[in-house]
């Protein structure tokens, strides 16, 4: 079977593999012309265009998105939209926001193209070695390409959510999660930065995931950088995020869900973007102003 692959960054360039390895014939392209030679040394059939990424696949076209979300993925869409017959099937594979993949579903349904929306996890060795992929569309059509969502991701890691938009949303959701508890993970070794004990880092955590309740592969991640620097003084604590999180609360809210774990592992995210706050600087003169208590004033 073909697939034709659009964005060959640090997930895309490993999916194209992922497939070429699994017996998938792989048209890939990018806009940038380093990562095309790159993968076309791999072995991989390359295109520098949509247009003749489109030429080379034959018919039922499969064409798998992995860009970054937002205004990108509907250029890339308007793009491919000259080249398609009906019943082509476009895959977003990024983290685009589960409410514009409803709507780009309902613009490609009328004109007969069939789209999937999936939600792909795993980071870029997922990508590379097997995925977890949560994919929202018509039934008929994952089945068509449900064999590809099985070769790519690791075992028991792949799913049809349901009616479109649902794959984008389960991701989003996972991805809230995963912001509440990478923050719990951060909190605890930095009470244990504060502790009057000489914790070692790396091998606490690598203790963690010998049989503790919160093993976890992102515990084997905190156990990894530590390994590399085993206090981080290497990085900056500034936190930055792509959309997921946010989506998640403002899901939440709309919902009237509490969600408040996730809420605050946002704000700490931002809050790590700034040097001072103003909210900050108000509440030090506040309780200078009403209780005399001392501030900190700036050189
Ligand atoms: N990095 C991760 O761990 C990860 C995991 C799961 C999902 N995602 C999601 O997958 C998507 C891609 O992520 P990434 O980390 O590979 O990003 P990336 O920035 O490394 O790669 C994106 C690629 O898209 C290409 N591109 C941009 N505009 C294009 C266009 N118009 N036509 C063709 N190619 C174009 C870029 O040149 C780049 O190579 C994003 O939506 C991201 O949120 C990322
Ligand atoms: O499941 C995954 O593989 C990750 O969640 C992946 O999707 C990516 O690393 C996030 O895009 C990071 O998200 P933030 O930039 O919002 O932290």
């Amino acid at each position: 079977m073909q697939i034709g692959i659009i964005g060959l960054g640090k997930m895309g360039f490993n999916l194209a593999l992922n497939l070429q390895r699994n017996g998938y014939e792989v048209v890939a392209q990018d806009v940038n012309t380093d990562f095309v030679t790159k993968i076309g040394q791999e072995g991989i059939t390359t295109a520098l265009s949509v247009k003749e990424l489109c030429n080379k696949l034959i018919d039922r076209k499969v064409i798998w998105l992995m860009v970054p979300a937002g205004e990108i993925v509907d250029g890339v869409i308007t793009s491919l939209i000259p080249f398609l017959e009906k019943n082509d099937i476009i895959i977003d594979g990024g983290n685009s926001n589960y409410k514009d993949s409803k709507r780009r579903y309902s613009q490609l349904k009328e004109l007969g193209i069939d789209f999937l929306d999936c939600g792909t996890s795993g980071g870029t060795s997922g990508a590379l070695n097997g995925a977890c992929t949560m994919i929202g569309g018509d039934a008929p059509v994952f089945e068509y390409v449900a064999q590809v969502f099985k070769d790519i991701s690791v075992e028991n890691g792949h799913l049809h959510t349901g009616a479109a938009g649902s794959g984008h949303f389960t991701k989003m959701v996972h991805n809230g999660i995963e912001y509440g508890m990478m923050q719990s993970i951060a909190e605890g070794f930095e009470v244990f930065e504060h502790s009057e004990f000489d914790i070692d880092f790396e091998k606490t955590a690598k203790l963690f995931n010998h049989g503790s309740v919160v093993r976890s592969w992102l515990m084997e991640l905190t156990e990894n950088a530590f390994s590399k620097d085993p206090k981080l003084d290497g990085i900056k604590g500034i936190m930055h995020s792509s959309g997921e999180g946010k989506w998640t609360l403002e899901t939440a809210l709309d919902l009237g869900v509490p969600t408040p774990v996730i809420a605050l592992s946002i704000m700490m995210r931002y809050r790590s973007q700034m040097q001072d706050t103003f909210s900050g600087k108000v509440v030090a003169a506040l309780r200078n102003e009403f209780g005399g208590h001392a501030v900190e004033k700036n050189e």
